[in-house]
């Protein structure tokens, strides 16, 4: 066996010990990905769980999958490996080895190489395990050989690859235990014959010793053509034309997959105690940005009331169910036929999976749509609180026409929810697009103040529920900051910390 092939079988038998020589790149590369949540950190540990050589050893290119530990994080890397880097792939070089298994060779990021991204499906396709890898897919659905990837650009929290724009993979990067949700419910809903949302057709896992399986990619139909959301609202409020239609069909998407969920999965009924659980996890997240956003300090008294309000409901016949968990609209799609679909039900990737498992009111997603129309309307100047109101009860009426249930029945819990969710986006604007924290502060103001209104001319709204708090008035340096006064249209996308 030649030396470089005994330093490979050692590094599928201890990879720890055989990406040694791979370690200083890796350090040096990894703080510059978005997709690494531990930007700005120096990191400390580094340590490969699994290694695995997707191609016949030798092959040229060679494509090595890892799972890193980093610093207790589980990262998924796919290296290319050629004795030179083509010019086309400069961009993707990581560095070049100086040691062990591919010692002289150039190490570099493999979703960047058409060949490799070929390769991956191809893998894809024929279902089997390789090493601690295990490929599956819908037998039902078949994937045709041959198609031309390409990388999507601009996305932030995974990687996705776009194969003969009919197919997207997306590879997910800081992976661990567990079926991750965003294969999870897309299945759920697909054996449930919802057609919300795209369903799975071929996945791949690590199967790793006492650990449940690592979900690290899913294949799924793309959606060629399709609008996103957030993109689509803008556009529309830019022209000065009217999204009620379009927020009506959202919110019965939304409740078609919310039904399909509590149909397929497990649903539980929210007792008094469960709902003091869930109201004192919101106050406590509301502590805590009150203390990283001193913006928001003046209103936590004002905020809280919301919480107390929902822990005072004792959960009166409130369900949980399996949600999307981090809906915007963002994570919507209009497609050519004008229908809608929801995407990425990660969850919010900052939340521990079992976190992200775990059933919760549906309302935390409409919530979560609610709060986009009100981003939309102040990214637009003059700010649209009309268009923004029109849209939010749009939405709810869309809602209950397939549930018989509008959400502005159980004002407690959206106002408990929303304000909820005003907080966790006060939190990720100050972390990373400080010039927009004036979105969620004036949602916070009105929240704290129990002014909120928020559902226009369709219908009566749910009325005040929080306390006005002190401080409910705008507060000392809450945001419009001098030099950007709204919010630029295209958000830069930063993964979550
Ligand atoms: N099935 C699909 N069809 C068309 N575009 C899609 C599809 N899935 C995702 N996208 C596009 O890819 C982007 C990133 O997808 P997303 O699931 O949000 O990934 P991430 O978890 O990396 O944020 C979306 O904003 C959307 O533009
Ligand atoms: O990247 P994710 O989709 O997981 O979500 C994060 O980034 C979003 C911004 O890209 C952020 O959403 C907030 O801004 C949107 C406009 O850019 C707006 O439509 C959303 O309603 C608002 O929450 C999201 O909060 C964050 O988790």
């Amino acid at each position: 066996m030649s030396e470089a092939a005994s330093a490979r079988s050692r590094l599928a038998a201890d990879p720890a010990a055989g990406i040694g020589p791979l370690e200083p790149m890796l350090r040096a590369w990894l703080p510059a990905q978005r997709w690494f949540a531990g930007k700005g950190r120096t990191i400390t540990g580094l340590r490969a769980v699994s290694a695995a050589e997707l191609l016949p050893p030798g092959s040229t290119p060679g494509l090595l999958h890892l799972l890193l530990d980093v610093d207790g994080d589980c990262y998924q890397l796919l290296l290319g490996i050629r004795p030179s880097l083509p010019p086309a792939l400069a961009p993707a070089l990581i560095g070049h080895a100086e040691d062990g298994p591919y010692a002289g060779r150039a190490v570099y990021e493999a979703l960047g190489d058409p060949k490799l991204a070929a390769m991956l499906l191809e893998r894809l396709r024929s279902p089997g395990t390789l090493g601690p890898l295990r490929f599956d897919r819908d037998p039902q659905a078949p994937v045709p050989a041959g198609l031309v990837p390409r990388p999507l650009s601009g996305e932030q929290t995974n990687s996705s690859l776009i194969y003969g724009d009919s197919f997207i993979l997306k590879v997910f990067r800081r992976v661990g235990p567990g079926v991750n949700p965003d294969l999870e419910l897309p299945r759920a809903l697909a054996a449930a014959g919802c057609a919300r949302v795209p369903a799975p057709v071929a996945w791949y896992e690590a199967e790793l010793p006492g650990s449940e399986p690592l979900t690290l990619g899913v294949l799924q139909p793309y959606l060629r053509g399709s609008d996103d959301g957030w993109q689509l609202a803008l556009r529309r409020l830019g022209a000065g034309e009217d999204f009620t239609a379009e927020a009506h069909a959202l919110g019965r998407a939304t409740s078609e997959v919310h039904s399909a969920l509590a149909d397929a999965l497990p649903t539980l009924a929210l007792g008094p105690e469960q709902t003091a659980r869930l109201a004192a996890g919101m106050t406590a997240r509301l502590a805590a940005t009150a203390r990283e956003v001193p913006a928001l300090r003046p209103y936590e008294p004002g905020l809280r009331g919301a919480f107390d309000a929902l822990a005072a409901s004792r959960g009166a016949g409130v369900r949980a169910q399996r949600i999307h968990g981090d809906l915007h609209l963002g994570q919507t799609l209009r497609t050519l036929d004008g229908s809608w679909s929801l995407i990425d039900f990660e969850g919010e990737p900052a939340r521990s999976l079992a976190d992200r498992r775990r059933p919760e009111p549906a309302v935390r997603d409409i919530a979560g749509i609610l709060r986009s129309f009100d981003y939309a309307a102040r990214s637009h100047r003059p700010f649209a609180p009309a268009w923004a109101d029109d849209c939010r009860a749009a939405f709810c009426e869309g809602y209950a026409r397939t549930t018989g249930r509008d959400p502005r029945e159980d004002p407690v819990l959206l106002r408990a929810y929303e304000t909820d969710k005003a907080v966790y986006e006060a939190r990720y604007e100050s972390r990373h697009r400080p010039d927009w924290l004036h979105v969620p502060m004036a949602a916070i103001r009105r929240l704290a103040s129990g002014t909120d209104r928020g559902f226009g001319r369709t219908q009566p709204g749910p009325g005040p529920v929080a306390r006005p708090g002190p401080g409910a008035g705008p507060g000392p340096g809450e945001g419009f900051p001098a030099l950007s006064p709204h919010p630029r249209p295209q958000p830069p996308r930063r993964p979550h910390t």
